[in-house]
């Protein structure tokens, strides 16, 4: 099979290396952190998380789009936020009669950048050696030398804030007014699964925009605070540690997911720090160290909390690790009804073992 000429393009790493393929996606260049997801499903709801926002996908999965877009239903918010993508195999068609279009018409509606051809398993073992580092796509500029140049454009993660880039504009509500439950939704970048998983549960919440006041999300008269995943840097966001400070002293109930979890570190004195390669994908094992129990679970994040720190502190306990690698998954605090969990229980797209901690924060909430 012959198949039509199609555009050239180039990914170009911090360190130089270069690799050719195709274009998928707007004609263009993005630049970014590049990261990779090691999911076998779910391309939408990742390219629509808005934990990703700034970051270059790749998928290891080498097909790609074959399975086409739905509007909506597998939206993790109101259009795509990754920065740019990078696979194997791009399918520009799709076979699913749920579908709504393709993949690469949503991408080049959303200005979305990307290359294919690669191969993604060399490239993942490269960056898993060498370390997490940015990277630029580009299908106008195809000399390496300019393309690297460009690259010095792309800001570094580690510093950067950009929850209040993602975040809604203007609080909103889901669930039923009149539920025995109120939760107050701090929204650093949140999923929209996320606070379905709260509203399936009976909670009625309130969304608040990153930056409000604790004073604000107080007035809402709350039965519990959520503080949702999100993109960027834990350590740039003192304006989340502050108002989760103030939201522990209040002795309600508090749960934090991913960029949650590590706001809910810093408000307890842990610090953070950016890991050598994220966690991407949906099978990483984790343990409850409570129940003993190990659960398959959905992870996204590049930053993690100091182990040490967590083991040295007076009031904090780990809950949760990693199987893999040893690192903390989970942490709750033994003198307030506040835990979080770096993994994503919602698991949209992944495995439904951590459901129950949906649960355990409604419980709590009795
Ligand atoms: N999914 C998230 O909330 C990610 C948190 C944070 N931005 C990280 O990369 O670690």
């Amino acid at each position: 099979m012959t198949r039509p000429q199609q555009p050239e393009a180039l990914l170009v790493l911090q360190d130089g290396t270069v690799f050719k393929g195709f274009a998928l996606g707007k004609i263009g260049t993005a630049g970014g952190e590049i990261c990779f997801n090691t999911g076998m499903t779910g391309y939408q709801e990742i390219y629509t998380d808005p934990s990703y926002f700034g970051q270059v996908i790749v998928n290891t999965t080498s097909h790609i789009g074959n399975y086409g877009i739905q509007l909506g239903a597998e939206e993790e918010s109101a259009g795509v936020k990754i920065r740019g993508m990078v696979c194997n195999f791009f399918s520009p068609t799709y076979s699913r009669h749920l579908a709504d279009g393709s993949l690469q018409q949503y991408f080049e509606q959303a200005n979305i950048v990307g290359i294919h051809g690669i191969d993604t398993r060399q490239l993942v073992r490269y960056i898993r050696d060498k370390g997490v580092m940015n990277c630029i796509i580009s299908s106008v500029i195809l000399d390496p030398e300019v393309l690297f140049a460009e690259l010095s454009n792309v800001p570094d993660m580690e510093g950067l804030e950009l929850s209040s880039e993602v975040s809604t504009q203007a609080t909103y509500e889901l669930g039923e007014q009149d539920s025995r439950f109120r939760v107050a939704v701090l929204d650093l970048g949140v999923k929209k699964s996320i606070i379905q998983s709260l509203a399936d549960r009976g909670a009625y919440c309130k969304v608040f925009p990153a930056k409000t006041s604790f004073a604000d999300l107080h007035a809402f008269n709350p039965d519990g605070f959520f503080i949702s995943n999100g993109p960027g840097d834990p350590a740039a966001m003192p304006y989340a540690v502050e108002t989760v400070k103030q939201a522990l002293d209040t002795e309600k109930p508090l749960f934090g997911i991913c960029l949650g979890h590590q706001i809910l570190s810093l408000a307890s004195g842990i610090g953070t720090y950016k890991m050598h390669n994220g966690h991407r994908g949906l099978n990483h094992p984790v343990k409850n160290l409570i129940t003993g129990l190990c659960e398959v679970t959905s992870q996204n994040h590049g930053f993690a909390v100091k182990g040490d720190e967590v083991m040295d502190h007076a009031n904090v306990e780990v809950t949760h690790i990693n199987l893999n690698d040893q690192t903390i998954e989970g942490i709750r605090r033994k003198d307030k009804p506040a835990f979080s969990v770096q993994y994503h229980p919602e698991a949209s797209p992944g495995p439904h073992d951590s459901r129950y901690l949906f649960d355990d924060f409604i419980k709590l909430m009795q």
